[in-house]
């Protein structure tokens, strides 16, 4: 829903074409989903140093960080989860506009929320990586000690917990990690990227 009227889309002088063009590489959003201590964010950065290695015009957008600024008020109600993929899945898609490879590490635990975000994106260009990984393995590194604090009941609503996670229907890419090394993983990325030409 548009709450404004009056408004008209200015398509800018310079376009995504010509910004691949200059860049010599294609963009797209690699769209990390998994449950929390699944690997989203050490993957998504370990991805993004490759490319930023290779020369790729990458950025991060993490699921923490977004949270501490521009969705800082959004909690974790189905819908402020709902709002929080829809505000990303636009920044995403401004990003890939501006020419670059982004990675996105937010749990993103509904289907038809990242199905939304697909859709506005042009073919190709929206990559779903499922970063699967059983919860008792998430449960057993809990980094943050948040399923320790779920457990005890002192967050309500954990994901895994008592709030859902969707796996994904037919991602692009599935990484299990309790399986395979963050090397491998980010191999099995950036070979995909490679095979699609985008890289
Ligand atoms: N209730 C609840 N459920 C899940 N996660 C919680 C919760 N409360 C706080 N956290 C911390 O917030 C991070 C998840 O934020 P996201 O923006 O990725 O979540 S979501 O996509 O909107 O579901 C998540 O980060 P990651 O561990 O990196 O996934 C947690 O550190
Ligand atoms: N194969 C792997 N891929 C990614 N992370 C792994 C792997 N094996 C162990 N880990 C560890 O699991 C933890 C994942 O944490 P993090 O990346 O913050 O997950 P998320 O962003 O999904 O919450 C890190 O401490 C990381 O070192």
């Amino acid at each position: 829903m548009t709450k404004a009227t009056n408004i008209t889309w200015h398509a800018t002088t310079i376009t995504k074409s010509e910004r691949r063009i200059q860049n010599a590489h294609g963009s797209c959003v690699l769209w990390f989903t998994g449950l929390s201590g699944s690997g989203k964010s050490t993957i998504a950065n370990a991805v993004s140093v490759e490319l930023y290695k290779n020369g790729i015009n990458e950025y991060v957008l993490d699921g923490d960080n977004i949270r501490h600024g521009l969705n800082k008020d959004l909690g974790f109600s189905d819908e402020d989860r709902t709002e929080n993929i829809r505000r990303i899945g636009e920044v995403a898609k401004l990003f890939v506009d501006s020419g670059k490879v982004v990675t996105t590490a937010f749990i993103s635990p509904f289907q038809s929320d990242r199905n939304q975000v697909r859709e506005l994106f042009d073919e190709h260009e929206f990559i779903e990586v499922f970063v699967d990984c059983p919860l008792e393995e998430c449960e057993n590194r809990d980094t943050k000690q948040l399923y320790a604090k779920a457990r005890r009941g002192e967050i309500k609503g954990f994901t895994g917990i008592d709030s859902p996670y969707e796996a994904p229907e037919n991602p692009e890419i599935t990484v299990r990690t309790k399986d395979i090394s963050v090397e491998e993983a980010v191999d099995q990325v950036l070979q995909y990227l490679r095979e699609k030409q985008i890289i």
